[in-house]
């Protein structure tokens, strides 16, 4: 049987993401069961933010909200949809303990005091694109909770480190809708087929070239960006590199996954640390790319060994993508 064949037949594309983590479920003889409930709980709500963005339009949840997050930024009403959705089907669920979201300042109690996770959310990536029809996103990153002995989630539980991630992964609402996450054995990409309700395997074991074609940063900041970010930048454009940037983090990075690239969202003058937030954009992207065989620094450092501050919401510089542009950024940014 030729090698194709064997693994076409090992995980073969088309089948649903719930026989999907079955089987992979399947696979650890400790798995009891409950991780596999949280990721079918991220595709539900994924699904009916989906829907939502689909018809923001129509159902009128477009435009600001009129307050702003603990950010500083005007929420959009679809951020705020988007985050009350996967709250709720994270809830409901009863696998996951606390959410710490990008749109709420506090840790998020669920109320399942026995639940032995916890989850980091970005519920909708790309908030400046939402009401112009470009492609946005959900991040999420999910640890098992240190503080076992039940009772409310602790900081504690979300400032473990980006090694510490149990899974990780995105939803891409774009042209199609797609999930993709790690549990630390590989990348895979799940379709949503609307007319069915159910995402299937469209790419099961994903790599990112070591090498491509594609930079993508906001050069309007050119003149607040690190002596090292512009010379890195003059070389790519020197090598006639192509400029891509969506503005969405979710879409500019699954674009590089796929051809090879590097997303740069480096600090700035008036952002010192940058704009990303470490433990729901940087973590869960950086834990993916590690596993699809690329690199993500936030200068000399990797992105997973940055160890934590008390700030639930802290940001860090960002350069994510393809090993060799990576590590080339990293040179300059130590030397
Ligand atoms: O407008 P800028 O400064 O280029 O920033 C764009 C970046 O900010 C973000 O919108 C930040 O994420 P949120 O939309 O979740 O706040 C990223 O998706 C994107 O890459
Ligand atoms: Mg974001
Ligand atoms: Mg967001």
């Amino acid at each position: 049987m030729s090698q194709t064949t064997e693994n076409t037949l090992a995980t073969p594309v088309g089948i649903t993401l719930e026989r999907y983590i079955m089987r992979k479920q399947s696979e650890f003889a400790f798995a009891t069961g409950e991780l596999s409930q949280l990721l079918r709980d991220i595709a539900l709500a994924g699904k009916i933010v989906n829907r939502e963005v689909n018809r923001a339009g129509l159902s009128r949840i477009t435009g600001a909200m009129g307050e702003k997050n603990v950010q500083g930024e005007h929420q959009q009403k679809l951020d705020v949809e988007a985050n009350i959705r996967f709250v709720r089907a994270l809830t409901n669920g009863g696998e996951c303990c606390a959410v710490l979201s990008e749109e709420d300042e506090e840790i998020i109690q669920t109320g399942n005091v026995n639940g032995k996770y916890v989850v980091a959310i970005d519920p909708l990536d790309g908030s400046s694109n939402i009401d112009v029809n470009v492609s946005i996103g959900t991040i999420f990153s999910i640890y098992r909770r240190v503080s076992r002995n039940g009772g409310p989630a602790r900081q504690e539980d979300f400032l473990q480190g980006g090694r510490a991630q149990i899974a990780a992964g995105y939803v891409l609402y774009g042209s199609s809708t797609m999930l993709v996450y790690t549990t630390g054995h590989g990348v895979a990409g799940f379709t949503y087929e609307n007319s069915l309700g159910e995402f299937f395997l469209s790419h099961p074991d994903i790599r990112i070239p070591r090498q491509g074609p594609v930079f993508s940063c906001n050069e309007g900041n050119w003149f607040d960006y690190p002596e090292f970010v512009r010379a890195f930048l003059t070389t790519c454009k020197e090598r006639r590199l192509t400029a891509r940037y969506v503005g969405s983090l979710v879409a500019d990075y699954h674009r590089n996954l796929f051809t090879g690239g590097i997303y740069l969202y480096p600090p700035t003058v008036d952002k010192p640390t940058g704009k990303l937030r470490l433990l729901y954009e940087c973590y869960p992207l950086a834990f993916l790319i590690e596993q699809a065989g690329g690199v993500a620094v936030t200068g000399a450092d990797l992105v997973l060994d940055v160890p934590p501050t008390a700030d639930l919401h802290q940001r860090a510089p960002l350069f994510v993508g393809s090993a060799d542009l990576v590590e080339e950024l990293r040179c300059k940014a130590t030397n």
